[in-house]
Order: C-alpha cells, then structure tokens, then sequence
C-alpha cells in the first residue's frame, strides 16, 4: 500500500489548507498527479483554459470563478455602504431567497460565523408562510438567481412583495436582486426600482459561485466581513494555480476521482471543522459537477457516527472535514519538498495508513477555492464537463405540464396508518404494509453498488430532521448500503442531477405531505401547496421514466410522519 501523503499550502508558520490521504486514496495522489502535472492542469486552469475538458465539451465562458478573489473585491465597499444605509432604516432581518448556488454558499459562510440569515429555498407552503410571517418591516428580500427564471425563488420574491405591500410598505426597498447581466430578474429589477441590483459576472455558474455575488451579497449584508473571506481565499490561490505534487487542489481531486476501483461513494464527514453545512455545499458541487453521462461519485453527507463509517466498503471514501489548528500547521514529516509550499509523505500520519481515508482542513475562503479547483479536474479525471446540468430541465420541464393541468400522478395503491403508498406494481411485489413496500424498495438495490435517497418533500423547520435522521441511520444500517438525504425541492438543485445524470445506482424513496395550508403566489393561478407537489409528482415521474425505482409515501400529519419514521427506525432486519 501506498505510503500517506500530506499537503499544505501556507506560510512556514501557519498552514491555509491541508489535505492529507491515506490507502487507496494516497495511491490514487501517486498515480494521477504525475501525468496532471505534465500536462499542467493547474495552471492551465488557473488561467482559464476551456480546453481541459476536451474539444467537445461546451465549457464556453464558465471559469470566471478562479479569480473572483480579485474580481469580487469592488463589491466589498458597495455591500458595506449599503448594509449601513439598510441599518439605519431599520432593516437588519436578512431574507435570501435562492437555490442550489444561490443560496448554500451564503449558509455555509453566515453559519459558520454565527451570523443570523433566513434562507428560503423550500416551497412546503407553511414553511414559507413562516418566513413571510417575520417581521416584514425590518426585512430585506435578497432574491439570488443567476437565469432570473427559477419557479421558487420567483414565487418567494412574488408573495414577499405582496406581503411587504400589504403592511403598508414599500416593497422595492426592501428587495435586493442578484442575477447575471440581462436575465428577465435584472430587468424586472430596474422595472419596479427595486433597492439595489448586482450583476454577477455571468461566467460564474451557481456552484463555483460562492465567492461571487451569490455568496456575498446575504452574507454581507446579514453582518459578515467578506473582505476577509476573500482574503482567505487570495491566500491560497497561489498554491491552487501551481503545477506541482504540493498542490494541494491536485492532491484532493485525484483522491477523488482516481481510486481503483474507483471509491464510488464520497462520505462527507464534519470532523468538527467548524464549518456549519460545508457538506451540503460541497455536496451539489460534487453532484452536479461530475454525476452525468452515466458516470459521478455519490456525496453522502453524515455525521461521525453514521453507519456508513463503521461498514465503509472498497468503494467508499470518507472524506473528514477537520478543523485547521495551530497543530496542523506544522507537523513533523519526513520529507519538505519546497520551502512554504510543502508535500511530504509521512508513513506514521495516520494510526492506520492502510485505510483509505481523505482529511482536508482550511479557511472557509481557502475550502471554497479548494474545493471548487479540485472538482474542476475531478471531472478532467472523470471524463465529464463539470459546469453543465444536462439532466436538471426533465423535472423542471414536467413540473411545469403538472402545473399547466396536466393530470396527478396514479392513485395510492393502498394506506397504511395515515400513509399512502404509491409506486408502480411491479415494485410493490404484492406488498400491502408500509414496512413491505419499503423492503420492496430496498430489494431493488444494488449490493456493490447501490445507493438509497430518502427525498422529503416536508416543511424542514419543526420535528421532522430528527425524525428523518434517525431513520436515514437506520436504513444505512439495515442495507449496509450508503443512504443521502435530501430537502425537495432543494435537492432538485444539486443531487437531482446526480440522480438522473448519474450512474444508474439509486433507488428512492420520497415522502411528501404536511399540515394543509394555503399560502398564494400572487400572478401564478397555483399556490405553494400545488407547486411542491408539482414538483414531486415531475421528478418522480421522470426518475421512474428513466426506470429508477420510486417509492412516494405522503403523510398528512405529524402522527403519521412520526409513526412512519418509527417504523423506519424500528425495522432493522
Ligand atoms: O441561480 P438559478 O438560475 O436560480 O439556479 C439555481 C440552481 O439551479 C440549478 O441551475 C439547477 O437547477 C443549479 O445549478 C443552480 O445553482
């Protein structure tokens, strides 16, 4: 087995980020890098070469994100004037409504300071109608959306406006767009003198988009100093940019992607890194960047107990998110390569070198630039675009015939304790109980290579996540097979693609339903209620229309949610 390997990057006295790699994973570093640095990946991308994916890949104008260290600084003064003028109207409750890279850059950077931001990417109508019960008269709506036509946040900034306005406020001065140059929000923006516009650069797609408006703008203007993150990532931009093995960007990405076999499932472990939800950050990055053409690895976000650590198998790879400390910066290693920019390998790194394991610590502006570099040569690796969606529209597309009166999907096939069951016949298999027709579902997975998505249509805010934890754990103990986890319609915007795009492996169980509640969008002849459905009838649909195996229990109360994840829990054979 291949000797561990660790890299940083840093000065001689403190480290910004730091990968390490052990096992299979160290061996991967050893095999791929030579050839990345030959032909000088990162540097080439560094300087935004779209060839590196090959001639036919549409990449076009999509590396605006390696620099946005130096291109997004113009917006530090404009966001601190404007947060102060805000401020001294009032108005310090911050709102974002945005999805996918629209908005998990900004949670990840608000929650890890401490700093408090409302995200609203949930269309479950009685979490919506809480957002829009806060106190309207000190909130700023910041709508996030790079095309300006996304049917969520369009329909959060629609019942916002007509909330403020039915307060008796002045709706365009509490609304910040931002959105590329020219989109239909832009316009609508000017249109209706919204308070303030900003142009993200329109070479940045939504999930290499944390360092840009898109992550800046709400997290600014809820309180954060973002000058600060951007020096973070200037920092180690250096490193990123450089065609040796030290690279610490170059080190991740071939453990990532060039195990062999290849680690299929990516276990994504807060290791008390002190960054809240990187792992759902890091997540659609990984998901939407490299699940496609039948090819993509499987985030899995959990904790340090998940099952899924104890059974990990030869195509699982646990990446630990750990915190960066003083420690760190400086460990005792066998073999200085070069000055600050350091690789060594270290046989007595880990207690068990022969365990594949990756570790990557840093900044939280040096974890974006990182991690946004490494998946961009992960998809080299793989052989996939990694700044497309190709398969995102299918749902969006069958979302709007529901929404257009195109008929509900099938009647249940029968209830059970306040549940009802839909799924074709041939994978009922007979089944008559809840617990049979989700043994049904989980006869279908794969056992090399199976993994199981447990989507929830559901309000996010209330008992529910407890709920729903315990039973994702209690799935991934049963099957021995990874589970994720995801919130619709939020998951549309990151796994969604993966599930579709990706390899044909999932099977997916998906629960809907919640308190009935009716919540309007104002110019829309639907309501929060139709749309969420909408949205879980069009992906279940296409997800069984590429002949994926969906199992839809709806549950309409508490009792019921709470007996469901019960028997979820309880079912452990
Ligand atoms: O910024 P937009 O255009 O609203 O898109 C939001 C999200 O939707 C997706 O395009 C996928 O649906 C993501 O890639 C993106 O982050």
């Amino acid at each position: 087995m291949s000797p561990a390997i660790v890299t940083w990057a840093g000065d001689e006295e403190t480290a910004v980020v730091e990968v390490s790699a052990t096992g299979a994973a160290a061996q991967a570093v050893h095999d791929a890098v030579p050839a990345l640095l030959d032909e000088r990946v990162a540097s080439r991308l560094a300087s935004q070469d779209a060839g590196l994916w090959g001639e036919d890949a549409a990449v076009g104008d999509r590396l605006g994100w390696t620099d946005l260290h130096t291109t997004s600084r113009e917006l530090v003064e404009r966001l601190t004037a404007l947060r102060e003028e805000l401020r001294a109207e009032g108005l310090d409750h911050v709102v974002l409504a945005g999805m996918g890279g629209a908005s998990l850059a900004a949670e990840v950077i608000t929650g890890s300071l401490g700093t408090p931001l409302t995200v609203l990417d949930s269309t479950a109508p009685t979490q919506v109608e809480r957002a829009l019960e806060g106190d309207l008269a000190r909130t700023v709506l910041v709508v996030a959306s790079r095309s300006g036509t996304t049917v969520e946040t369009d329909s959060h900034r629609r019942a916002f406006v007509a909330a403020l306005q039915a307060a008796g406020r002045d709706a365009a001065r509490h609304v910040v767009v931002v959105t590329k140059p020219g989109s239909p929000l832009e316009e609508l923006a000017r249109e209706e003198g919204y308070r303030a516009v900003f142009s993200a650069d329109p070479r940045v797609g939504g999930r290499f988009s944390a360092l840009s408006a898109y992550g800046l703008v709400p997290s600014a203007l809820a309180g954060v100093d973002v000058g600060r993150l951007l020096d973070e990532a200037a920092e180690i931009a250096p490193f990123l940019a450089e065609d040796t093995e030290a690279n610490p960007a170059l080190v991740l990405a071939a453990a990532l992607a060039a195990t062999r076999p290849l680690r299929e499932t990516v276990l994504l472990v807060d290791a008390g890194s002190g960054l809240y939800h990187f792992g759902a950050w890091a997540e659609q990055l990984l998901a939407e960047s490299l699940g496609k053409n039948g090819h993509g690895l499987v985030p899995v976000v959990v904790d340090e107990h998940a099952p899924e650590l104890a059974a990990r198998g030869e195509r699982t790879l646990p990446v630990l998110l750990t915190p960066l400390t003083d420690e760190d910066a400086g460990p005792e290693l066998d073999d200085v390569a070069d000055g600050a920019r350091r690789v060594a390998v270290s046989a007595d790194l880990a207690a068990d070198a022969d365990a594949t394991e990756v570790t990557v610590a840093g900044s939280l502006g040096g974890m974006f630039l990182l991690w946004q570099h490494a998946v961009a040569v992960a998809g080299r690796l793989l052989g996939v675009n990694p700044f497309d969606q190709p398969d995102v529209e299918a749902t969006k597309q069958a979302t709007r015939e529901f929404l257009g009166g195109m008929p509900s999907l099938e009647p249940p096939a029968f209830s059970d304790s306040g549940v009802e069951v839909r799924a074709p016949r041939t994978l009922l298999a007979g089944a008559r109980t809840v617990p049979d027709a989700v043994t049904a579902l989980l006869d279908r997975l794969d056992p090399e290579h199976g993994y199981l998505a447990v989507l929830a249509y559901l309000d996010r805010e209330g008992r529910a996540p407890d709920l729903l934890r315990g039973a994702r754990d209690s799935l991934a103990g049963r099957t021995g097979r990874p589970v994720t986890f995801g919130w619709g319609p939020r998951y549309l915007h990151s796994t969604g693609q993966l599930h579709k795009g990706g390899p044909r492996h999932g099977v997916f169980l998906m629960i809907t339903g919640g308190a009935p509640a009716h919540v309007s969008i104002p110019g829309r002849d639907f309501d929060f209620a139709e749309l969420v459905t909408a949205q879980a009838d069009a992906d279940a649909r296409v997800l069984t229309g590429l002949g994926r195996p969906v199992l839809r229990l709806r549950v309409d109360t508490p009792d019921a949610l709470a007996w469901l994840t019960g028997s979820l829990t309880r079912r452990t054979t």
